[in-house]
């Protein structure tokens, strides 16, 4: 019998998944068969999978998932290279279409749903343009590493920002530096954080502040994936540390741009302190099959 499994793919400004249901989450997925999967050139090629699975089914989401929190589905989301990150921004918006668009779930414009995740529950509410997601408390790390990446000619102070999942955010001079930055290998970073970290290269656009919005651009190296054409949690990272430079009269809005696009980012007081948002497109661009068994012969 052939071993096959169905598919959607899906991209959030350019950062891009591979997305599948499998709501009792029976399928054995393994690092190798994700890696294989996401292989740009001998599977179907992507920065990270996204599993649809019931959180009831998922032991590890046990913990995160309180059983009035009203999460039914679990965003189980794995890197590139097989690895599994707590929290993913694009991802999460592009999850949301993709419940829709399979009729898992109903979700008007304006209706908000809870998603499971590994770093805990999380709001998503369908916009005008797209998605917003309240990724919650984040937090500033003490002691932020030195970050030398090739193409940067002087290491630079990162800022350490957790939203969910790691951060290390640095400031370049300009553009053409950020230009001239080669990510095609990952910065390293001194001292380095025990489970890795995302590393964010950000420089203020022409104007910092356009009508009370910040405005930055940014550069990604993921954990797991490469340098990716955006990064959700990343650009809520660069806009959190960008407005921490700025000091106490910065913006509470933000509006990042990526190689891939643009989203918008606000931080917002709450009774549990102070949350951050994402917003920005999500689609689902095609569908197909992939026989398992030939992907693995590659
Ligand atoms: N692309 C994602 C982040 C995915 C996880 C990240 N690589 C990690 O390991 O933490 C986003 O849009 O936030």
């Amino acid at each position: 019998m052939a071993n096959t499994l169905d598919f959607h793919k899906g991209h959030g400004t350019g950062n891009d998944f591979v997305l599948i249901t499998d709501p009792d989450a029976r399928r054995e997925l393994t690092p190798a068969t994700i890696a294989a999967l996401c292989d740009r050139r001998f599977g179907i090629g992507a920065d990270g999978l996204i599993r649809a699975a019931r959180s009831a089914s998922l032991e590890y989401g046990a913990e995160s998932l309180a059983e009035d929190s009203g999460a039914e589905w679990f965003m189980d989301y794995y890197n590139a290279d097989g690895s599994v990150a707590e929290m993913c921004g694009n991802g999460i918006r592009v999850f949301v279409r993709y419940l829709i668009e399979t009729g898992l779930i109903t979700l008007e414009r304006g209706e908000t749903i809870a998603i499971g995740t590994r770093a805990g529950v999380r709001d998503v509410q369908v916009t005008a343009g797209g998605f917003a997601v309240d990724l919650g408390r984040w937090r500033l790390e003490e002691d932020g590493p030195l970050v030398h990446t090739r193409g940067v000619e002087v290491a630079r102070p990162g800022v350490g920002i957790n939203v969910g999942n790691p951060h290390v955010v640095v400031a370049l001079a300009d553009d053409s530096e950020l230009d001239q930055a080669d990510l095609t290998v990952a910065p390293t970073l001194d001292p380095a954080p025990e489970a890795g970290a995302n590393v964010e290269l950000v420089v203020p656009a022409a104007q910092l502040i356009r009508d009370g919005v910040g405005q930055i651009r940014m550069r990604v190296h993921e954990r797991g994936s490469g340098e990716t054409l955006s990064c959700g949690t990343g650009i809520a990272a660069a806009a959190l540390a960008t407005r921490f430079w700025a000091g106490p009269t910065a913006p509470n809005q933000w509006r990042v741009t990526v190689p891939g696009g643009v989203c918008a980012v606000r931080m917002f007081p709450t009774e549990d302190g102070e949350h951050v948002s994402l917003s920005g497109p999500a689609e689902l661009v095609y569908t197909g099959t992939v026989d398992l068994d030939a992907l693995h012969q590659a």
